[in-house]
């Protein structure tokens, strides 16, 4: 099976990171590549950077329907584009906020979620409604770090984690999800730290696709997922004309 794993922000250093915590839980026979997007914001911090993120997503899930990959990873905690890449494949498409708040339900009775800058709290809280029950997410912290200061800031771990303890305090919570595809690379120090399940979404997405391959299912294009119904699109957008 071959899983294509995008960031869709345009920084190359943070597919890296992502990359490498994706390849350490692909099991035998499984091919995986990370692609960063090559048009949009260098890091998605806010509805505007998630909106631009969004076209370079689908051309990436677009080159990767032409290269045969059978299952694709949104690597990006807003999960921007989710539903539109999944027109485009028949193939499992799984974002990382999506498969981490999935898997924190499936091990405690409540999760919190530390993430970047608090503006993009409401978009987790959304995502939290969307797919874990009521009264699952207890609570939504930002560590006030810039997304791509978490590659070189040498607090970063210190500040995550003890925000993550007293989260877990403060909500009520047993497990916690690292809301940022750039912190995947703390969740084994933060579990040690914590002891408590502490999820990351890029491994978490990836062990996921994995899963639904080894189920042979992939998307429905039975309904909402069919493919898009044909229609110009011009000016920019011109190139995602599908003909
Ligand atoms: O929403 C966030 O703060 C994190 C999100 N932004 C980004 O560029 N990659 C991410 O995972």
């Amino acid at each position: 099976m071959r899983i294509r794993v995008v960031n869709p922000n345009t920084t190359e250093s943070m597919t890296a990171l992502i990359e490498a915590n994706a390849r350490a839980v692909t099991g035998p026979g499984v091919t995986l590549d990370a692609v960063t997007s090559t048009m949009g914001p260098a890091s998605i911090e806010s509805h505007y950077d998630e909106a631009l993120a969004v076209p370079g997503l689908l051309a990436a899930i677009t080159a990767g329907e032409r290269d045969g990959a059978d299952g694709y990873v949104v690597a990006c905690f807003g999960d921007p584009g989710l539903d539109a890449a999944r027109e485009l494949t028949d193939a499992p498409v799984i974002g990382i906020a999506e498969a981490a708040m999935h898997a924190a339900t499936l091990v405690g009775r409540g999760f919190s979620v530390v993430t970047t800058l608090a503006r993009t709290r409401g978009r987790a809280w959304d995502l939290a409604a969307r797919y874990t029950p009521a009264g699952a997410c207890r609570g939504v912290h930002a560590c006030d770090i810039p997304v791509l200061a978490l590659e070189n800031d040498p607090t970063v771990r210190r500040r995550v984690v003890d925000l993550a303890r007293r989260a877990l305090a403060t909500d009520g919570s047993d497990v916690i999800v690292l809301g940022c595809a750039g912190m995947a690379g703390l969740c084994a120090a933060a579990t040690a730290e914590l002891g408590v399940p502490v999820i990351d979404g890029v491994a978490a997405a990836t062990v996921l696709v994995q899963a639904l391959l080894t189920l042979k299912v992939g998307t429905s294009g039975h309904g909402e997922y069919a493919p898009p119904p044909p229609k110009p699109y011009i000016g920019l957008l011109e190139v995602f004309n599908r003909t």
